[in-house]
């Protein structure tokens, strides 16, 4: 017998259970969609402010307090007594930019959007390649041939929507920098390029503003914040830029993924020291990172040079001195990171990819020399050629003579001489090598023109570049 008198079997309580249980799970479901609604709008002591493209974090925090899905969403923080409610405030008033979003710039980005800075920029003018992946972490294969920024800024979102994420797809330059790092009460240098370290460091000190830089190359990183509450600025250290040949870049060196990785979640750690006003942020100490010997060090720096050029005590860097500055002259190196394109030789001394194709399909004698390091041939190389690289060149020219009397011993019973090349990865190493070759009597060695990413450009699409 229900409460209303009608009677009932047991069946009919299994339904009756069978169906609110039914109901709970819609409500349920309901509620978890109406929560994550609730998160995309600013709360306002519990009344909801419509806050549609671009959340602004001063609607969150009623004099200082924040919303309670800010407690919730940042409730590991706070639960930190260095840290506290005090530190999240000042995060999420905070602006960071971020130039740069690859190795070091994919985990800063993730970390400072997921920790609730209030704005971040993010500057890039590049786009998302396969080769990214294996460490620019913040990419996924989808985003391959879009927008670096575009892709970033999509993340981001995706961990954090409160978060405004502004998007500056474009070269970080001279004629941009001022405007773009007014915007920001902190900066984050992840690019890889000595030009724009110059560059971002002096805008930095012309708009006083701290910079966390980081820098990671191979198995090594290092960290450090320049222009910190007195502390020294880029120029302090290096005065004059390291020459060009000291300047390797990933592409060239290859990078283990996960060491722009650390020091790139270290740079995050120090802007959000310097955001939240905790800690002793990295300024005048150095932090170096070995990966192989997983060893940490922290060094003293020197302090600011009352004789450097930017920050120092008679420095007349003025924000028109800046936009008139030419990085690429004084580091004599270029900002864009398209590789280098010597041209060293005479055309007679040189051959395409697609000539050499012909030469070698028509059965010609020659020898083909690769004068890339060893451990680049064993990634991919073409067949029948004769590894000897370019810095080992001078010990073994004996191999050189011997590989071309070989030659024509095989293919010319009129011992017409074999014809010599050489190739390297892009084309700038194998002109290096054919000039030492011709001083050394080899008269005839000609380079192949673009390397072997010609020969995989204009004659085999299927042969792997790197
Ligand atoms: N002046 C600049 N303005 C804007 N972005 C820059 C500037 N200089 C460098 N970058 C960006 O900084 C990022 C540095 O990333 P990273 O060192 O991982 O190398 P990469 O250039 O993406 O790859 P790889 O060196 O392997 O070809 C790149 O996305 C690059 O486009
Ligand atoms: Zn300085």
């Amino acid at each position: 017998m229900d409460s209303n008198g009608v009677a009932e079997t047991p069946a009919d309580i299994r339904r009756e259970i069978a169906s609110l249980e039914k109901a709970k799970a819609e409500i349920d479901d309901r509620i978890t969609a109406l929560r994550v609604r609730l998160s995309s709008y600013g709360s306002v002591n519990g009344n909801e402010v419509a806050n549609s493209s671009a959340p602004r974090t001063e609607e969150t925090l009623l004099n200082g307090q924040l919303s309670p899905d800010m407690i919730y969403r940042y409730s590991r923080h706070l639960l930190l007594p260095s840290v506290g409610v005090e530190a999240q405030a000042n995060l999420l008033k905070c602006s960071v930019l971020v130039i740069g979003a690859g190795g070091l710039g994919s985990p800063a980005l993730l970390y400072l959007a997921a920790c609730g800075i209030g704005r971040v920029g993010i500057v890039d003018h590049d786009v998302v390649e396969l080769n990214n992946l294996h460490r620019q972490i913040i990419h996924t294969e989808a985003y391959i041939g879009r927008s670096k920024v575009e892709s970033a800024a999509a993340a981001c979102r995706a961990i954090n929507s409160t978060v405004q994420i502004v998007e500056h797809r474009e070269a970080f330059r001279t004629s941009n920098a001022l405007e773009i790092v007014r915007k920001y009460d902190i900066v984050v240098d992840a690019t890889d390029n000595v030009p724009s370290r110059y560059m971002i460091s002096d805008c930095c000190v012309v708009l006083g503003k701290p910079l966390i830089s980081g820098a990671a190359l191979g198995l090594e990183g290092q960290l450090t914040v320049y222009n910190y509450k007195g502390g020294p600025c880029y120029r302090c250290l290096f005065p004059t830029p390291p020459p060009t040949t000291a300047c390797q870049r990933c592409a060239d060196s290859g990078v283990l993924g996960v060491v722009p990785g650390v020091i790139g979640c270290l740079q995050a750690l120090e802007a959000i020291k310097v955001a939240g006003a905790v800690g002793e942020p990295l300024s005048g100490r150095m932090l170096l990172f070995d990966a192989l010997s997983a060893r940490i060090r922290v060094v003293k720096i020197r302090g600011r040079s009352p004789q450097c050029e930017a920050c120092g005590e008679n420095s007349k860097l003025t924000e028109e001195q800046f936009c008139n500055f030419n990085y690429e002259t004084f580091t004599q190196s270029p900002l864009s990171t398209s590789p280098l394109k010597l041209h060293l030789l005479p055309s007679e001394a040189r051959i395409t990819s697609k000539e050499y194709n012909e030469r070698i399909v028509k059965g010609e004698a020659h020898v083909l020399v690769d004068v890339r390091p060893a451990h680049h041939y064993k990634i991919i190389s073409l067949p029948k050629s004769l590894n000897i690289p370019l810095a080992s060149m001078e010990a073994r020219l004996s191999e050189v003579s011997a590989a071309l009397a070989r030659e024509e011993g095989h293919k010319n019973n009129n011992s017409q001489s074999a014809s010599l090349y050489v190739i390297c990865r892009r084309g700038n190493d194998s002109q290096r090598a054919v000039q030492y070759l011709h001083k050394m009597g080899f008269a005839s060695a000609k380079d192949i023109i673009g390397g072997l990413e010609s020969w995989a450009h204009d004659v085999d699409p299927s042969f792997p570049t790197y």
